[in-house]
């Protein structure tokens, strides 16, 4: 230090020398200059350089020599060293302003310390990140908090978090009583989100807090307050899910095998789906008593999982019901994929363990991920096995063509009860073609209860009917002037709104062959409420009907519908289009239900030629390579011949 002081110094002092030289001779200059311009006499006696010979010549004196006289000693100590820097004036100003500016940082920086020390210490901060459910959850409940409403700055969003429905009106702080802000007509509302990089301050049951969201790789939101942050979690998870109460979550898996959230579907009710008696019920109880007996499966160690297969006609009401169910029981829907391309075994199996505790875990068509049929003999890997030689079940799929998944049977069976299979979670798996499964899969322990979805009967038509027309008491009657303007409901094509078709008319033939009775204006007092589960709002426009009016008409419907011959998802497509014509349901019938008949004779007739010409090509394809293969083994026994006699030939040579 002392050293480098010293250097300055010594540069210092040089360079003070050479100042001093220089203006000592710009004086001399300056004194020289009037002695050649002025008068002699004059200068002598103002320049103090120069003197007057006798003759009166002007003889300058002799030049001084600048030199210091005395080097500055320089101290060789550092408090010497320290005062000679001092002596300095420009550098003792440079001292000062650079002692002050440091002094100045260091306050500012210790104060940031101290603030964040005290914030820590009264302050908990909690970040959530973007795309995880506590996420979702501390955003509904920021958008229901009145402060959030006076945010000056705002990112505005459709995003739903997880809301569907009624409840996405949440996401619109102060709106949540208008009929649904939407945009450009479409149902989507908006949501205030908090926008980067600015921090607002709220209030909350008595403290303060802060929240910040910030962008680093992922989106997240971090907030910091006073308050129990377990209390406000929890309030928001409970807000979060009393906004879903009535809707249920589906999710799928994606392209990297994660689960991902794809929408809300409001709850479907039970008795919307009209099974045979007894259906339901075994389905239902099942599944409750399955949920609540946690500790029974665990004292007698079975793995606390169950399965369901329903399978049989196509539109007979298997996907209905699961997602009806799965509102009945609270639990989200996981939709497996199986023939999803790039879903391989080992991805399969980190799905079905990544699933949650209580979860539906859904395998629609679980048959259609294999093209081939899911038999023993592919499991094994052995083609010699007789089962190969039999005939394949009428309905199994054509054996050839490319896979769509690289998910095999063993894959399968071991994703749903290996090691990793998720305890808690209720699978169903759903297939029209239940003859082409694998006993395997079919076993208890897989899937434990197999329920048969036939079509139609009878009391499924009548019923389906009266869940049309049938007044629902719990309704209130939707204002008439507000179901007037709405003409943009409907999924039915005819009828007029003045003059409904359905309405008996005593001259035409619908009133003479029913002994039904119009509603007349007296009846309007006990006006019966229309459908149930199918929507209300088009009922106004039909004949208002009691319930002994609609029973009896459900009776006539039900006696034209043939019995096990129609998909009840066909039953509802014909009654969607009399949504406000009963009469004329029931008199269409016979020539509809005909008309289907023949066509499903059609359809059944294209169905056997497919499966046929597949079959046909199978073998044709079957044959072909048996042909190669005894080709090939034939030309290797000819190669093999000549080149023993070549052999031969060389060894009798040698
Ligand atoms: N039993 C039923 N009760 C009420 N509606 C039904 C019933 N069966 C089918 N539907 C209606 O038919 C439509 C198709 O039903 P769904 O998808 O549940 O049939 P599915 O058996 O799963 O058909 P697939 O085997 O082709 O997948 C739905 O809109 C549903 O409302």
């Amino acid at each position: 230090m002392a050293s480098v002081l010293q250097s300055v110094l010594t540069t210092l002092l040089t360079n003070a020398e050479q100042e001093d030289t220089s203006e000592s001779s710009s004086n001399e200059t300056q004194s020289e200059s009037p002695s050649t311009s002025g008068d002699p006499s004059s200068s002598s006696s103002t320049n103090p350089n120069a003197t007057t010979s006798p003759n009166g010549a002007l003889i300058p004196k002799p030049k001084k020599k600048l030199a210091l006289k005395k080097p500055i000693q320089l101290p060789n100590n550092l408090t010497g060293l320290i005062k000679l820097l001092f002596s300095f004036g420009a550098l003792r100003d440079w001292l000062k302003l650079f002692v002050i500016g440091g002094f100045v940082e260091s306050c500012r920086r210790l104060t940031g310390v101290l603030y964040r020390k005290i914030v820590e210490s009264f302050f908990i901060t909690a970040s959530f990140q973007e795309g995880d459910d506590a996420y979702d959850w501390v955003m509904v409940w920021l958008a229901k908090r009145p402060a959030w409403a006076k945010a000056r700055e705002v990112e505005v969003s459709t995003k739903t978090f997880g809301l569907s429905g009624t409840n996405r009106a949440v996401m619109v702080p102060g709106d949540e009583d208008d009929a649904g802000v939407t945009l450009s007509g479409s149902s989507k509302k908006l949501a205030y989100l908090p926008s980067l990089a600015s921090t607002y301050s709220l209030w909350h049951k008595g403290h303060w807090m802060r929240v910040s969201r910030t962008e680093k790789q992922k989106t997240y939101y971090s907030t910091e307050e006073t308050l129990n942050l377990r209390q406000i979690l929890l309030e928001a998870k409970r807000e979060y899910l009393a906004s879903q109460e009535h809707t249920i979550s589906i999710y799928v898996s994606d392209s990297t095998n994660d689960w991902r959230y794809v929408a809300s579907r409001p709850k479907r009710p039970l008795k919307s789906i009209i099974l045979d008696p007894g259906i339901k019920d075994l389905l239902v109880d099942d599944a409750r008593d399955f949920l609540a007996s946690k500790q029974w499966y665990a004292d007698r160690g079975i793995p606390f999982r169950r399965g369901y297969l329903l399978y049989g006609a196509p539109g007979s009401g298997k996907t209905s019901i699961i997602h009806s169910m799965a509102g009945e029981l609270g639990l989200d829907v996981y939709i497996v994929s199986l023939s999803r391309a790039g879903l391989d075994d080992t991805g399969l199996n980190e799905l079905i363990s990544d699933l949650p505790t209580r979860c539906i875990a859904l395998m629609e068509d679980i048959d259609a991920a294999f093209h081939q049929v899911l038999n023993r003999g592919e499991l094994d890997g052995d083609s010699d096995d007789e089962d190969d030689s039999a005939p394949p079940p009428p309905d199994a799929p054509p054996t050839t063509g490319a896979r769509t998944s690289r998910i095999s049977l063993s894959g399968l069976l071991n994703a749903l009860d290996g090691v990793g299979a998720q305890e808690g979670r209720i699978l169903y798996a759903t297939t029209n073609k239940y003859t082409s499964l694998d006993p395997a899969l079919c076993r208890p322990g897989r899937l434990d209860i197999h329920v048969e979805f036939k079509l139609a009967s009878r009391y499924q038509a009548r019923e389906m009917f009266k869940g049309f027309y049938l007044p629902n008491h719990n309704q209130e009657p939707p204002a008439p002037e507000k179901e007037e303007k709405d003409v943009s409901d409907s999924g039915y094509s005819t009828t007029s709104k003045a003059t409904p078709a359905d309405t008996p008319n005593p001259t035409s033939p619908t009133a003479s062959t029913t002994d039904l009775q119009v509603v007349t204006e007296d009846k309007e007092k006990e006006r019966p409420i229309p459908t149930s589960f199918f929507g209300n709002s088009h009922w106004t426009r039909g004949p208002k009907l009691t319930k002994q009016e609609v029973e009896d008409l459900a009776n006539k419907f039900a006696e034209g519908i043939p019995e096990r011959q129609l998909s009840m998802a066909s039953l509802q497509g014909y009654l969607m289009g009399y949504k406000i014509r009963p009469f004329d349901a029931v008199k269409d019938v016979a020539p509809w239900v005909e008309k289907e008949l023949i066509e499903r004779v059609k359809r059944q007739e294209r169905s056997e030629a497919r499966r046929k010409r597949a079959e046909e090509k199978r073998k044709a394809e079957e044959a072909k390579k048996k042909e190669e293969a005894e080709k090939r083994k034939a030309e290797g026994k000819e190669e093999t011949t000549e080149e023993t006699k070549e052999e031969t030939k060389e060894e009798v040579k040698s």
